[in-house]
Parts: C-alpha cells; sequence; structure tokens
C-alpha cells in the first residue's frame, strides 16, 4: 500500500483522481490539497463525497507533502508544479504532474505557447511525457512524469499509428477536436456559463491553442521529422469526452485491411485502446467515466484521404485515469489496477 497526495484535489480533474484513487486497492489518499478551502471538509467542498471522505483539506506545501507521501499527484494550474517542485522533493517521492509544465522538451516553447516563465527547467529533460501506450517502459523508470493533455491523448493516439508507419502527409494533417465543458476546469469563467455553453458550439483557440506543439512535437518523435498541422478545438454543450477527427493524406493507395492492420500492429494488445469495428464512429458516450480510447478510420477514396477518429473521456483517459496508469507503471502495480471502469450509458 502507498500513500498518495493530491495538490488541486478540490478541482475537476483532481476530483476524478480521488474518485479513481479511492477504488484503488494499493494507494491510500493522505493528503487533499486546495488554495481556496485549506481546513474545510473535503466533503464540503464535493457532497458526493460525503461519509467517503472525512479529511481535511490541505494547502500546497509539497516540500511537507513529500515527507508524508510515496507519489504527488499537481491538478493544478500551469507554472504551479514547477514552482515547487525541487532536487530534495524528487529525491523522496514520485511525481505525476497533470499540468503542462514538463511535457514540452523545449523550454523557448512552453513560454512561448503559456505566456510564463518556465521555474524549474532544469527538470524538462528528465521529466517522461506520460502517455503510457507509447512510452510505457520510460514510465516505469520516472521519478517525475508529464501527464498528457486531454486533446492531446486524444489526437496522438487517434493518429499515431498511421503517423509512425509514414501511411499519411504530415503536412496535410487536420484535427478537429470538441471538448466537454468539464475540461475548461470548475473555476468561474463567463465563457463556460450554461448560457453561453448550453444549445451552443463554438470552436476557440484557432489556430493558437497550446495543445497544437505538444501534439506536434509527440507525433515528430512517431514520424521522425518536424510536424506542422492544424489543430482545432471547440466546445461543446456536454460534461465529459473528447472527440478527435482528424484528416491527412495518404501516402499511397491503401485499403480497409492495410490500414485496420496497422492499427492492430500498435493497439492490439492494448486493454485501454478499442479499435472499433469497420464502419463503426466512435462516441463519447461509449466511453464516458472509463479509461478507454475509442479509435477508428474511414478511407475516402474519393479524396485519397483517411478521416481517423477518436473519443475519450477528458477527466480520466485525458487526465485522472491516465495519471493513475503511469503511477500504476511507476510503482510496479497491475497497470489496469482501479481503471477497470465500465462507460456509463446513457
Ligand atoms: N479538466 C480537464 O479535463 C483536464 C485538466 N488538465 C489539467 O489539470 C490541471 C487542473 O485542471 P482542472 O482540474 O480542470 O482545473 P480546476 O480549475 O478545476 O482546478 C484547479 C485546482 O488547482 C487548485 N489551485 C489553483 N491555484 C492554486 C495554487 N496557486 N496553489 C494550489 N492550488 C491551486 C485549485 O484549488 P481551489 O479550488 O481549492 O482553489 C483546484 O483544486 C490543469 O493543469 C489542467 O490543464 C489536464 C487534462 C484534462
Ligand atoms: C474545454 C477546455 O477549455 N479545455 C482546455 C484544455 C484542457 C486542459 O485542461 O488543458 P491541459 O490538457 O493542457 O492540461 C482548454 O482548451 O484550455
Amino acid at each position: 500500500m502507498i500513500k498518495a497526495g493530491i495538490i488541486g484535489a478540490t478541482g475537476y480533474a483532481g476530483g476524478e483522481l480521488v474518485r479513481l484513487l479511492l477504488n484503488h486497492k494499493e494507494v491510500e489518499i493522505k493528503w487533499y490539497g486546495s488554495r481556496s478551502y485549506i481546513d474545510k471538509k473535503y466533503y464540503e467542498v464535493y457532497q458526493n463525497m460525503f461519509k467517503l471522505v472525512d479529511d481535511k483539506c490541505m494547502d500546497d506545501n509539497m516540500e511537507a507533502l513529500a515527507d508524508e507521501v510515496d507519489v504527488i499527484f499537481t491538478a493544478t494550474p500551469q507554472g504551479l508544479c514547477a514552482s515547487l517542485v525541487n532536487e530534495e522533493i524528487l529525491s523522496k517521492v514520485k511525481i505525476v504532474d497533470l499540468s503542462a509544465d514538463f511535457r514540452l522538451k523545449d523550454v523557448k516553447v512552453y513560454e512561448e505557447w503559456y505566456k510564463i516563465q518556465h521555474k524549474s527547467p532544469s527538470f524538462i529533460e528528465e521529466a517522461v511525457y506520460g502517455l503510457c501506450e507509447l512510452n510505457r517502459e520510460d514510465v516505469k523508470k520516472a521519478r517525475l512524469v508529464a501527464n498528457p493533455g486531454c486533446y492531446t491523448t486524444c489526437s496522438i493516439l487517434t493518429c499515431y499509428p498511421l503517423v509512425k508507419e509514414g501511411l499519411i502527409r504530415p503536412e496535410t494533417l487536420i484535427i478537429d477536436a470538441k471538448s466537454g465543458t468539464s475540461g475548461a476546469g470548475r473555476g468561474a469563467k463567463i465563457d463556460n456559463l450554461y448560457c453561453e455553453v448550453n444549445e451552443n458550439i463554438k470552436a476557440y483557440g484557432v489556430a493558437t491553442h497550446r495543445h497544437t506543439p505538444e501534439i506536434e512535437e509527440q507525433l515528430g518523435y512517431a514520424a521522425g521529422r518536424a510536424f506542422c498541422l492544424n489543430f482545432t478545438p471547440h466546445l461543446v454543450p456536454m460534461n465529459r469526452g473528447i472527440l478527435v477527427t482528424a484528416y491527412a493524406s495518404l501516402t499511397k493507395d491503401a485499403d480497409y485491411d492495410t490500414i485496420r492492420a496497422v492499427y492492430e500492429k500498435y493497439y492490439g494488445s492494448e486493454y485501454f485502446i478499442r479499435i472499433l469495428d469497420q464502419d463503426v464512429c466512435p462516441q463519447t458516450k461509449w466511453v464516458e467515466s472509463s479509461n478507454f480510447v475509442d479509435v477508428n478510420f474511414k478511407i475516402d477514396k474519393r479524396t485519397n484521404r483517411v478521416i481517423m477518429m477518436g473519443a475519450i473521456d477528458n477527466l480520466v483517459k485525458g487526465a485522472a485515469g491516465q495519471a493513475v496508469q503511469n503511477m500504476n507503471l511507476m510503482f510496479g502495480f497491475e497497470e489496469t489496477e482501479g481503471l477497470k471502469l465500465v462507460p456509463m450509458f446513457p
């Protein structure tokens, strides 16, 4: 049994971590970190936790926390983890950071897209990008894991097999993505008010969204060359879920069986990635509250393009579920422990 602390336990991603870790056989939560609710009972922030959690919220003192737990999750705004971490802390505990602080290897790219100065660039090189299905062996050895973004997880896993096999032209890739509102966090923002989101759909961050360089970097590693792509996110009136539809020109003629075999090659033995049957398009409802990634594709013979599709729950595989999956690998637990969640429907 290991002890865990969550800095940012009162946010949506942190709250989802609590839900998942309460059902994990090998973990006991010791620290419910907060900024606004210090000394308040955690269940008073989330009444769904009434009679399940009796602890009070604590501060974000990572040094004190490092003496009490084996693993720290930081589910906090961009910049916070980088401002708290140091060598002494990392010599005592493992950290899974759900923010973007250690995802991008080039600190200049981080500072340009996030508009903040990185407070501990010396740990960027060491941090492992925690997309478990692609970096499993490195995650097992890591002290510091950069948990991927929600849009990025879905986009990369949807396109990765065809990029890796050189079956699509990188310069033609366009990723259209849609997210539920929980992706924007629990903080009050006018854009996320009921009247702004309900019965509405809108693109945002067009040509400027900060997940673009993260997707480009990771697909660039797969392609073995720099990637430059269009990524357009949309906000849709649902609580959870990300749906990705990605378009690219094929480098050669390929039929259904050829492309299917490529997806099978990379994902055929992955528990959390489900390659759907021919002509079945992923839906967010089919993965809701689970750690699954549903993927599929369709070849458009008229345009010689392939259309790749993927769906995840942004709070599970896009955040807390993936963080638990990473922790399982880092501590040598069964990778699926605490994560064999059956999707909710309807
Ligand atoms: N929501 C999602 O789908 C996903 C989120 N993420 C990432 O996870 C992180 C958290 O996101 P999310 O849960 O959505 O955000 P929320 O706004 O819902 O939660 C933010 C959390 O951080 C805490 N916090 C804020 N500022 C500080 C501070 N200065 N010191 C300590 N704690 C602080 C808040 O505490 P309090 O409420 O007590 O003030 C709260 O617990 C972000 O980096 C986000 O990018 C990643 C993938 C998906
Ligand atoms: C719907 C919505 O607003 N989504 C957030 C992204 C989700 C997130 O939390 O960002 P990271 O994955 O980088 O941590 C956004 O577009 O900024």
